[in-house]
């Protein structure tokens, strides 16, 4: 039987897990072995449907409900596949039938969409007809308007620096156009639980054998007397019912509020002139939105300019297209990702007049999954269901067999039943006691508490690792998190503070100190970088015109760049508005650079580059040297090189500076031609390297050790230089000394890539720090590890990292670098992007192995214990000495209250002590619980 471990007779530790010499680990791991256990599914993070139906059919279960509670539910996933597909075609149909009904409800939604043929409030275009624009992908429309320009002046937005922004603006906007809500469904109310928990076979079963028991009770012995069986077994009835009722609500409400939290995305919009954060719910018609890859599309609207801006419209039509968006195609819909490029959108429609709004007023979002360690507990629940049914079929026998040949005595020695003088109503008065005691030892055998047990722990650790700052996106991640046997983490932003500044920088040969001093540079220097780095970012400078603290807004890397060229004296409106950006290559990991094509005052092409420094020095061949003047950079690469080294060692990031001029001829004129266009990246000329400092996060040592000394291996896997990660390594404990720093044990990505699938799974045991790695080699590590026998947890925030996040065993994304896309293939949000967090989630993780390791002790003891004293019993003397109404509170106890004592057992400091559990996790079974505690259960009982 799955579910049980091979079992060597040896006394576990409750909490420890197989000790730590259990080597077997890696002998019955190949993913694909044994499929004929439908219990044995040891990950259930991308099980197909086909696998889950089967362990579901396997199962033995008299209360489906009970058991299933919170799993998956197949046919309501199909059902929301559809409804998207009719969303998709009935769109107008369903919100017009959907405010109806909200009317009806009371109009709560401001805004409606009223059939206003002109104009909206105070804005000279009317909702109706922007909605019919923007769904039906309108061009002419669009063109009517005059364009995105004509538009955004109906809309009273400046595609620059966004609408004004203050409360009125935003109600105004709010009471035209509507907000960016959609009526939630309803969760399900307290009653409804309780009506559900009452529908129950067993409990069915017994609230009739109550009544009937109650009936003839009061009937032969008077009220007074008569009561008492009846009463208690409903009493007990009623028990189970308010307290599974109660935790079920309770439950729900979490998920309610973690959904809430899941969806109330923080995005960046440009509102008088400044970029702001605000809740995705905030966003109103007008807003001009920036968008880079990895953003989810917070509204409907048009693009206002884009750079290869591509678009993963699967979320809302099903189908995996990337679609390019430009002038000819400019109309975005809300809840898309974007999947690559950068671009600008002016918001056309929000909230309910959106695709995307309506689908989400109209599916309820109940994302039940299963866990590995649930489906393998109905594997012992059926187990123990069966031999408890064997059970009290064979007790009814016997019982009912004694009863009739008058084998049974009153306790004044009269027999029971003497054939043809016991009257009809005594007979079947017994008959149902006899009944009801095989039905209550159904119920006490069968441990439907078990799969139970392993929700209710997972919502608390879920709950509690909520207070650790860690939002748990999938319910299952809790308990493998309590599994894994290594943690991938990235450098930037998890081992360190993401907190950057420019320390060193390089102009020519000539290291400027302090770096941000221009007067050591000459002025044509100066402005080529300024012009650089201004245009050749993502980030954004403003400067309030009442002489406040300058804002510099963007990723961490370009923030520190920006400050940096500000102290150089940059004037950043001045500089952006001095050229013209003709094309842009957005910054991405693949690559470790980001290029810019501008036309200046003088009509001269140049192109910026600016990314990781030894790949951009790799490209250049000359340099501007601190006077101004080109050299040739031929015998000063190796200068160069061993500037960038030194910065790595001393755990800097080196970003270089380079540009070059684009000859006329050369440059596209028209937009397809843009689009097609790639930059030239050769022959550049180098303008400066700066060393940008990072520091370790304070604690990251400590959490290191702690993982350390759990047997959880922390690998570093980072985009950044391998000297950099190295020395980031050593400063963190994760490398122990220089001198481990060999091939394999830090290795270059472009090096592991190269290797053969064998290799790689041989080697990627002993990498510890992986430097200049592409996201794709990140997937590849995690893949060589989980074949390996592996349970990998992987930490990532980028776009691409997406892949290794569904990849790994448990995908732990960023909070707050994290983008929209790492959001949602992850399975727990760490929200301050610390990695101490993971690290707590570890130990809760292991608190629910634990936890569940004793519930199922304790369980099965008083189980077994049950049921052996009421067979021996049974058939020794013809009746049982506990009654229905002792072993339904025994029950009672065990099942509800006993998962609630248990499943919020807080973990103890032992638990971070021992080897982790690994992909085979044992369940203590009745050849390893230990036979003294369940002999003096039975004793007691
Ligand atoms: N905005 C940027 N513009 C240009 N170059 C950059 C930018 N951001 C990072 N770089 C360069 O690219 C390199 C690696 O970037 P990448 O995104 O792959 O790693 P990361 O995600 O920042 O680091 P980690 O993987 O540790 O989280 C950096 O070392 C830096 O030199
Ligand atoms: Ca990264």
């Amino acid at each position: 039987m799955s579910g049980f471990s091979s079992g060597d007779g040896r006394l576990q530790d409750l909490e420890a897990g197989p000790s730590k010499d259990n080597n077997d680990l890696n002998t019955n791991l190949d993913p694909d072995a044994d499929t004929s256990d439908p219990f044995d599914i040891d990950q259930t993070k991308n099980a197909t449907p086909q696998t889950l139906k089967r362990w579901r059919q396997a199962a033995l279960v008299l209360n489906a409900s009970r058991r299933f509670r919170y799993t998956l539910d197949l046919r309501k996933q199909e059902e929301k596949e559809q409804r998207k597909r009719m969303i998709r075609a009935h769109a107008q149909v369903i919100r017009a039938a959907l405010l109806f009904k909200l009317a009806g409800e009371k109009g709560i939604v401001s805004g409606t969409p009223v059939t206003l043929p002109g104009a909206a409030g105070d804005f000279a275009v009317g909702l109706e007809r922007l909605a019919l624009m923007t769904r039906d992908h309108k061009l002419s429309a669009l063109q009517q308007y005059g364009g995105v320009k004509g538009l955004s002046d109906l809309l009273k937005t400046n595609l620059e620096t966004g609408i004004y922004g203050d409360e009125v603006d935003l109600l105004n906007r709010k009471t035209a156009f509507g907000s960016n809500t959609y009526p939630r469904k309803k969760g399900r109310s307290f009653w409804r639980f309780l009506w559900e928990a009452w529908q129950d076979l067993t409990l069915i079963i017994l609230i009739v054998a109550a009544s009937v028991s109650l009936g003839l009770g009061i009937k032969t012995e008077g009220l007074k007397e008569g009561w008492y069986d009846g009463g208690s077994i409903f009493l007990a009835v009623l028990l189970v019912i308010v307290v599974t009722a109660t935790s079920d609500y309770r439950q729900s409400l979490q998920f309610q509020n973690l959904n809430e939290e899941k969806r109330n995305i923080q995005l960046e919009v440009v509102r008088g002139g400044r970029i702001v954060k605000v809740s995705i719910y905030d966003v109103v018609v007008g807003d001009v939105v920036p968008l880079k890859i990895g953003d989810q599309v917070p509204a409907d609207g048009v693009l206002v300019n884009g750079h290869s801006l591509a678009i993963d419209e699967s979320s809302m039509t099903g189908e995996s297209k990337i679609v390019y968006k430009d002038k000819n195609e400019p109309f975005l819909m809300s809840g898309c990702k974007v999947a690559d490029g950068v671009g600008t959108m002016l918001v056309t429609g929000v909230g309910i007049n959106t695709e995307w709004g309506l689908l989400m007023a109209s599916i309820s979002e109940d994302t039940g999954e299963e866990t590995p360690l649930q489906v393998r507990l109905n594997g012992v629940a059926t187990f123990i269901g069966i031999v408890g049914l064997s059970v009290a079929v064979s007790v009814l026998v016997v019982l009912l067999a004694r009863y009739f040949t008058g084998h049974t005595e009153d306790p004044d020695g009269t027999k029971q039943f003497i054939k043809g003088r016991t009257n009809f109503d005594d007979a079947f008065n017994d008959v149902v006691k006899i009944f009801t005691i095989a039905v209550t030892i159904v119920v006490v055998a069968v441990p439907e508490g078990l799969p139970l047990a392993v929700t209710l722990t997972l919502a608390y650790s879920m709950r509690k690792m909520m207070a650790d700052k860690a939002l748990v996106r999938r319910l299952s991640a809790c308990e493998t998190m309590g599994s894994a046997t290594t943690i991938c983490s990235d450098k930037t932003g998890t081992l360190t503070l993401n907190e950057m500044t420019v320390v060193e920088a390089f102009v020519g040969k000539k290291k400027i100190n302090p770096p941000s001093d221009s007067s050591q540079l000459p002025a044509s220097v100066v402005s080529l970088l300024n012009e650089g780095v201004a245009q050749n970012s993502t980030g954004n400078v403003f400067v309030p015109k009442d002489g406040g603290n300058i804002e510099i807004s963007g990723s961490p890397t370009e923030k520190a760049i920006l400050s940096w060229a500000v102290k150089l004296g940059m004037k950043f409106d001045i500089i952006r508005s001095d050229s013209k950006i003709l094309h842009v290559f957005p910054f991405n990991s693949e690559k470790k650079r980001g290029g810019v094509a501008l036309q200046g005052a003088d009509s001269e092409v140049r192109i910026h580059w600016k990314g990781a420094a030894e790949i951009v020095l790799t490209s250049c061949s000359g340099y501007i040297d601190s006077n101004g003047c080109l050299q040739s950079i031929n015998e000063d690469k190796e200068f160069f090189k061993a500037a960038i080294d030194e910065m790595a060692v001393n755990s800097l990031r080196c970003v270089a500076l380079a540009y070059r001029l684009c000859e006329k001829e050369k440059v596209p004129t028209d937009e397809e031609g843009f689009n097609g266009w790639i930059l030239p990246e050769d022959n550049l000329v180098l303008l400066a390297i700066v060393g940008i400092k990072d520091p370790c996060r304070p604690g990251v040592k400590d959490a290191v050790k702690i993982c350390m000394d759990a047997g959880v291996k922390v690998r570093m896997v980072t985009g950044d230089n391998i000297q950099t990660a190295k020395a980031i390594a050593l400063e963190c404990g994760i490398l122990s000394s220089a001198e481990d720093a060999t091939e394999p044990t830090i290795i270059e990505g472009r090096v592991f890539r190269e290797l053969s699938d064998k290799e790689r799974e041989q080697i990627a045991k002993k990498i510890t720090v992986m430097g200049r790695s592409s996201p794709s080699d990140k997937l590849l590590l995690v893949q060589a590890l989980r074949k390996g026998g592996d349970v990998v947890a992987v930490t990532g925030d980028g776009t691409n990292d997406a892949p290794a996040l569904h990849e790994a065993d448990i995908g732990l994304s960023m909070g707050i670098q994290g983008t929209e896309v790492a959001k949602e293939s992850s399975d727990i949000i760490i929200l301050d992007d610390n990695f101490a967090s993971v690290v707590k989630v570890v130990r809760w993780g292991r608190s629910v192995y634990a936890n569940i390791q004793k519930f199922i002790q304790f369980q099965l003891t008083v189980n077994v214990a049950a049921l052996v004293i009421n067979v021996v019993a049974a058939i020794s003397s013809g009746d049982v000495p506990l009654n229905s109404v002792q072993l339904l509170w025994v029950n009672l106890i065990m099942d509800t209250l006993g998962a609630l004592a248990l499943a919020t057992e807080p973990p103890t400091d032992n638990l971070m002590h021992r080897s982790p559990v690994g992909r085979r996790f044992e369940l203590p079974c009745s050849c390893q619980f230990p036979l003294c505690t369940l002999v003096f259960r039975t004793l007691i009982l």
